[in-house]
């Protein structure tokens, strides 16, 4: 299937998307790993908001990894939005993930002697969605409750918070159908990270946007539609369960 490249508005989103992700008979391991990842079937539905979750070490990252197209799986198939994601070549998938999918990872990766502004303009560029970067990014950091002059500041200068906030802004900046977030609460208290939940949650809300969020910690479980741990994603043939 062939994805419209032009950005959707919200009620197109509703309408007319695709399962956003679907696993078939995935297997992945590593060369010196200790792990053997197989899922049969998993699927998630446009516009929901997962919890995936498993202790340190179950092969959540690797997942995440496999579904956003940073690792090829050895067998099986993802499928993002319809599109056959890890048939593509290294370049077509770059291309699709920038514009497609948002992944905050766990360590932030933000580029530290870089500004927040540079920072959110670098995944504009790679998506080619560079028009009016500066008044969207404006907006984001609205949204996110951030004072919009640490546009200007450099990301080695910022919180854990705050870059946790500018990660996110940075993987919406493109609109993307789906976000990934991996494991991005644990450095915060029990204030700041529910804060953070909030805001993230009621922003995938606003702009339908699919939420794939990763954690060992249980304790954020109620924020979300539903909920699977990764030991039964790997032995049921399931979709996502509550
Ligand atoms: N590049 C790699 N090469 C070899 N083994 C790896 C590699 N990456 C991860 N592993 C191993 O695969 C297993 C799963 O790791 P993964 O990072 O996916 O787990 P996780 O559930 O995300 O853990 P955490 O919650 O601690 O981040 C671990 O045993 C890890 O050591």
């Amino acid at each position: 299937m062939q994805l419209n490249e032009n950005s959707t508005s919200v009620t197109d989103r509703v309408t007319s998307q695709p399962l956003s992700i679907e696993v078939e008979n995935l297997q992945h391991g590593y060369t010196r790993g200790s792990i053997d990842l197989k899922i049969e079937n998993w699927q998630i539905q446009h516009g929901d908001h997962v919890f995936l979750h498993g202790e340190s070490g179950s092969g959540k990252t690797t997942l995440l990894n496999l579904i956003a197209g940073i690792l090829t799986p050895q067998t099986g198939e993802v499928r993002l939005l319809g599109q056959t994601f890890s048939g593509l070549s290294a370049r077509k998938r770059d291309q699709f993930r920038a514009r497609h999918i948002g992944v905050v990872f766990q360590q932030f990766n933000l580029i530290p002697y870089l500004t927040v502004l540079q920072n959110i303009m670098v995944a504009g560029y790679f998506a080619k969605k560079s028009d009016d970067i500066e008044r969207r990014a404006t907006q984001l950091l609205t949204e996110l409750k951030l004072p919009t002059s640490i546009l200007q500041q450099q990301a080695s200068q910022l919180s854990v918070g705050q870059q946790q906030r500018v990660a996110i802004a940075r993987a919406l900046i493109n609109q993307p159908e789906l976000l990934i977030v991996d494991e991005p609460t644990s450095a915060l208290d029990a204030g700041a990270r529910d804060t953070f939940m909030r805001i993230l949650l009621d922003i995938c809300r606003s702009k339908l946007t699919t939420l794939l969020f990763v954690s060992h910690d249980m304790s954020l479980k109620h924020y979300f539609s539903s909920s699977i741990d990764i030991h039964s994603l790997k032995q049921s043939q399931g979709s996502t369960v509550c």
